[in-house]
């Protein structure tokens, strides 16, 4: 049986992207699972190649139907938009742009149904603004270039998972935009997520916004009486199993005891903090409600680090892993 057909974006080619997607490329058991074709710029993963020591050969190709996944061989739709003097590390209009250019190739192949999934390396959000195009993240660039309005981030890990109801943007503006309608789709969509993954009654907790979910009016202007008990009661109505608000903390605790098989995060870094806490490489970045798959590292471009041959590739390897896990047939 054939594998699913993956098209793995460079990310930003002065990051840890090249040397992250070279890396786990080679690995045989992500090669096992699924047929990769990398969209991003040949010559920056020959460096990356080079910088890592690992040994595979990089071959360009036109289009995912050309390429023949020949062990050893890493193929790539090389779009060739990098100078080649592009240091490590420095952040940089041209690379921003290459990377949402990687994006758009990869996310018209998937809607086209040429490869079954995505899975991205990381961009760095200011040099894609600096690259002339302004989305705060891969989320909202493949929703808009799927034609889709709202999508929810996923963060997978074998220990807990978490969908955020809010992502990329500022606080303040985060708790004006929650509402309990927002609340309910992201609930219904975690829900649904976690069945069609083969969990038949995936078990929910909800994160509140303020400390001690608001302490029964202690805390806060009463946000988890009006933004979230009603999602919670309408989801519940309908069957789902899904406790809350509960205080984040205590929410967290519970889902590493097992309580939990996925929490509700209402803002980014409520969510995302206890799964860094996790590790790098235990991370994958999910993105639910695109008409595609798409998966992705949960760490960004690491300019710290980028052209020294030492960046992690195990959440990469994961990604490529849970993007083969969830592609439908080819
Ligand atoms: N999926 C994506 O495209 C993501 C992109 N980003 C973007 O990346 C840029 C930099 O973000 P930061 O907050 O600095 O986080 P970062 O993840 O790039 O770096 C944080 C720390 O983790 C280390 N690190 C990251 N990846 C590593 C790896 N594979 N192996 C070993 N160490 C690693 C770095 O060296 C640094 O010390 C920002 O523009 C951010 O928006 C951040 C997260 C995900
Ligand atoms: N914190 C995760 C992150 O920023 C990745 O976002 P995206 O590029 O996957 O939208």
């Amino acid at each position: 049986m054939k594998t699913p057909l993956v098209a793995v974006t460079m990310g930003d080619g002065a990051g840890v992207g090249p040397e992250v997607v070279v890396r786990a490329l080679a690995d045989p058991e992500v090669r096992a699972v699924c047929r990769p074709v990398v969209v991003g710029d040949l010559r920056r993963l020959e460096d990356a190649a080079r910088i890592t020591g690992v040994e595979v050969e990089l071959r360009a190709v036109d289009s995912p139907e050309e390429a023949t996944f020949e062990p050893g061989t890493v193929e790539v739709i090389d779009l060739d938009l990098l100078p080649a003097d592009l240091p490590f590390g420095v952040l940089s209009a041209v690379a921003g742009d290459a990377a949402y250019q990687y994006v758009k190739v990869a996310s018209e192949l998937a809607v086209a149904g040429r490869v079954q999934a995505i899975c991205t390396a990381p961009l760095n959000k200011e040099a894609l603004h600096a690259g002339g195009h302004p989305y705060p993240g891969h989320t909202e660039l493949l929703a808009e270039l799927c034609g889709v309005d709202e999508v929810s981030m996923m963060l997978s890990t074998p220990t807990v998972k978490v969908i955020h109801v809010t992502t990329h943007i500022g606080l303040v503006d985060a708790i004006e935009r929650i509402d309990d309608a927002l609340v309910e789709r992201t609930i219904r969509r975690g829900d649904a997520t976690l069945r069609d993954s083969g969990l038949a009654r995936p078990r929910l907790g909800v994160c509140g916004i303020n400390p001690h979910a608001g302490e029964n009016g202690l805390f806060g202007r009463g946000e988890e009486a009006e933004k979230i008990v009603p999602a919670v009661e309408r989801c519940r109505a309908d069957g789902i199993d899904v406790q809350g608000p509960l205080p984040a903390d205590t929410a967290f605790f519970l889902a590493g005891r097992g309580d939990y098989d996925l929490i509700v995060a209402m803002y980014h870094d409520q969510g995302h903090g206890p799964v860094k806490v996790l590790g790098l490489e235990a991370g994958v970045n999910i993105s639910v409600g695109l008409p595609v798959i798409r998966t992705s590292v949960d760490h960004g471009t690491a300019f710290d680090i980028a052209g020294t041959g030492t960046a992690d590739a195990g959440s990469m390897i994961e990604a490529l892993r849970q993007a083969a896990a969830l592609a439908p047939s080819p």
